[in-house]
């Protein structure tokens, strides 16, 4: 059997501590001071050591940016002595140094015009010297005034290069280099590189190789290294962020010399020094820039929509952290946006919300309005269904103005989604649908609360249906697992992250990638109603608002006056009768479940039916909408066309006794015709002047229009 080579004998424990004290120490580039103790430095302190050429070379590596010309100079001189001495021609070198200039130049050129410009004018310069040196002799002239001139030209030269920029940042990028080598062995990462410093707004941005460290990147990103830089910094822990770069053996370094939080950063749009210029008209395709990052100056951005349609998103903070801020952020962008139709819903306070309702499509502000966000929801809901089946050839609802993403913004969620009464019941099962069905029908929505839990949510299958999730200020840690799931975990303590100040934002998405930033300060009303003031809301598609009809225009009609009396139309608790829904209780489980589900809808229906009405627009308003309403109607029949099949099949229909809308869609649906299709078709008729609706509601037919009646002849001979 081989035997295993012995182990070297252990070196005893002072030596190996001395040893790499000694080696901590070290600076870069390597030295002889440790070369021995250090293997890594020894095979390059060992080269050329001990002779005068050697230290030489040495003193030149130490600092090369500094001192590679010194030696150059020394040389050019004794070349100009040996060009002599040899009496080389001097019109011999005036063309080689033309040629390798200009070829010098032809090929750095590319990569740095001035680069290759400084090098071919000192290939100039030195062939210059050769030359008249060749032809005179270096030291000529009286008392040597060739060499004095020659020293006195090279030292300018040398000083212009000092303070050349490239030289300087050659020589501060070296210092970084050694600077890191001490202060990593201090933290621990002896062995580790600089690989790049980059100067943020606030601090500085650092690239660090670590293989020679022998320990992982992942692993050293979350070890206690950010504290320990922060410590040698004294600054606090959060300023420092380590994470491992995606290159495997790099770790990345955000250190924050400056406070990010100390100033609140102005609105653009009320601020016009705003380094960030928004848009004046925004585009809800693009992300909605809502604040900034104070460490890269990059604008703060959330997506409501994108190639997948649209976004879902949960704001969550804790009282006073930034919410509504942030809310007043988003809806700013939302309603400047052309092809976004907003609908707000805050049944608490709505101090802010009433500000920007003027330019919103609908609204339900103040804790009356619960029945109303129900209705908003309802028509959502119904929004959705028609999208999805009058989308012709888009697989995703594409936002443009005249057709705009219908963005449903909650504040208050938990007022909202909460309550365990019928409202709450049914609101939140209209919102549940909305959440899963009206992504890809350009539906989107967004809840605003203090935790992301499911009693605020309301619902899981609401909660499953959130894409963004946006983090301020929070207590606990495990806020962020209620609200982000075991993506909470990964993200950046927001406990911490902020040092306590409102408004710092992270926004996630469930793709694992996240933004930190702090949102601009839009907080005072007056601000809100200055920014509100010229904002009218984007129409929905004229089919749509005939599809959602009458309900959908009192809804839009209802404007309560402000500080309406809350109970006006609060739900009936009456309704609500435990006793007479008493579920039977039945040894079998199931029967007993199936009897108290029923019982449960058989409730909400009650209860939703008996919900008083919204109110009614007054005379004027109501013709108006009619009017509005007849108009869009005339001009999306305008625009349809009849295929002769259908025509012939309605015409079939029409004869006679007339037919009712149910007929006609039963018939035309076994041709491939949707319920919206039939009713464009009928109106369609109406507009040419063949088809005729009589009567209302319930009880309306449908007829061909009668034959004019001044045809006296034409109708005897019918009669006859
Ligand atoms: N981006 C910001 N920059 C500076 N200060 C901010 C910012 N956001 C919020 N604040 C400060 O924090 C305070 C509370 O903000 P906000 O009203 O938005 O919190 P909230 O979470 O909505 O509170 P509540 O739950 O009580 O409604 C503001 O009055 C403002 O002074």
């Amino acid at each position: 059997m081989a035997r295993r080579p012995a182990r070297p004998p252990k070196q005893p424990l002072r030596h190996a501590v001395a040893a790499r004290m000694t080696a901590d120490r070290c600076p870069s580039p390597p030295h002889r001071a440790h070369a021995q103790e250090h293997p890594r430095h020894r095979r390059s302190a060992g080269a050329g050591a001990g002779t005068g050429l050697g230290r030489a070379v040495r003193w030149v590596k130490a600092k090369p940016a500094e001192r590679v010309p010194l030696p150059i100079g020394v040389g050019l001189y004794g070349a100009g002595g040996l060009a002599h001495l040899a009496e080389l021609p001097a019109l011999g070198i005036i063309p080689v140094t033309l040629g390798t200039a200009l070829a010098t130049y032809a090929v750095t050129v590319r990569r740095d015009e001035t680069r290759a410009t400084k090098a071919a004018a000192a290939i100039g310069a030195a062939g210059t010297w050769l030359a008249v040196s060749a032809e005179l002799g270096p030291a000529f002239g009286p008392h040597a005034a060739l060499t004095w001139a020659y020293c006195t030209l090279y030292a300018t030269a040398y000083g212009i290069y000092r303070l050349d920029h490239g030289t300087r940042k050659a020589i501060s990028w070296r210092r970084q280099k050694s600077e890191w080598h001490r202060l990593a062995a201090r933290l621990g990462l002896g062995g580790s590189h600089l690989l790049s410093n980059e100067p943020t707004r606030l601090g500085e941005r650092l690239l660090v190789d670590v293989t020679g460290t022998g320990r992982r990147a992942s692993s050293i990103a979350s070890s206690d290294l950010a504290e320990r830089m922060a410590e040698h910094y004294g600054i606090p822990a959060t300023r420092v962020k380590v994470s491992a770069d995606k290159i495997a053996g790099r770790v990345r370094i955000s250190v924050r010399h400056r406070d990010p939080w100390a100033d609140p950063t102005p609105h653009p749009m009320l601020d016009a020094d705003s380094e960030i210029v928004l848009p004046e008209v925004a585009d809800a395709r693009e992300p909605l820039i809502i604040g900034i990052d104070p460490e890269t100056g990059r604008p703060l951005e959330i997506v409501v929509w994108d190639e997948d349609g649209a976004k879902h998103t949960l704001i969550v903070a804790v009282t006073g952290g930034g919410k509504s801020v942030l809310l007043n952020n988003k809806l700013e962008r939302l309603t400047a946006a052309d092809n976004v139709a907003v609908w707000g819903i805050d049944v608490s306070k709505a101090k802010e919300m009433r500000r920007w309702r003027k330019a919103f499509d609908l609204a339900a502000c103040g804790p009356g309005d619960r029945v109303k966000a129900l209705r908003m929801l309802e028509q959502a809901c119904k929004a959705i269904d028609f999208r999805a089946a009058n989308a012709g050839d888009e697989a995703t609802f594409i936002p443009r103005p005249g057709h705009p993403l219908i963005e449903i913004v909650v504040d208050e969620m938990s007022a909202l989604l909460g309550p365990n009464d019928n409202i709450g019941l049914a609101t939140r099962q209209a919102l549940a649908y909305i959440t899963s069905k009206g992504r890809s029908e350009g539906v989107g929505v967004t809840l605003v609360g203090q935790r992301g839990t499911i009693s605020q949510i309301g619902d899981t299958d609401i909660r499953t249906q959130i894409n963004n999730i946006v983090l301020l200020k929070i207590n606990r840690r495990t806020e962020m697992a209620h609200a982000a799931g075991d993506l909470g975990l990964e993200l950046p303590d927001m406990t911490r992250y902020g040092e306590g100040h409102p408004g710092v934002a992270l926004i996630a998405t469930l793709d694992g990638t996240h933004s930190v930033g702090r949102t601009f300060f839009l907080k005072h009303l007056p601000d809100l109603d200055k920014l509100a003031a010229d904002r009218r809301p984007s129409p929905l598609e004229p089919s749509l608002v005939a599809h959602l009809g009458e309900a959908y225009q009192r809804l839009k009609a209802d404007t309560p006056a402000e500080g309406r009396n809350a109970q006006t139309r609060s739900a009936p608790s009456s309704l609500y009768q435990p006793e007479a829904d008493a579920v039977p209780n039945t040894a079998d489980p199931i029967a007993t479940r199936m009897h108290a589900a029923a019982a449960s809808r058989e409730q909400t229906r009650r209860y939703l039916e008996a919900l008083p009405d919204l109110p009614q627009p007054d005379a004027e308003t109501a013709a108006r909408l009619a009017e509005a309403a007849e108009i869009r109607r005339a001009q999306a029949a305008e625009q349809t066309e009849i295929p002769d099949d259908v025509r012939d099949r309605l015409l079939q229909l029409l004869a006679g006794d007339g037919t009712t809308v149910r007929q006609v869609e039963t018939a035309l649906e076994e041709m491939g015709v949707s319920r919206m299709g039939a009713w464009r078709f009928l109106d369609r008729l109406r507009l040419e002047g063949v088809a005729v609706l009589r009567g209302r509601g319930r009880g309306s037919r449908w007829h061909l229009t009668p034959e004019p009646t001044d045809q006296p002849d034409e109708r005897e001979g019918n009669a006859a």
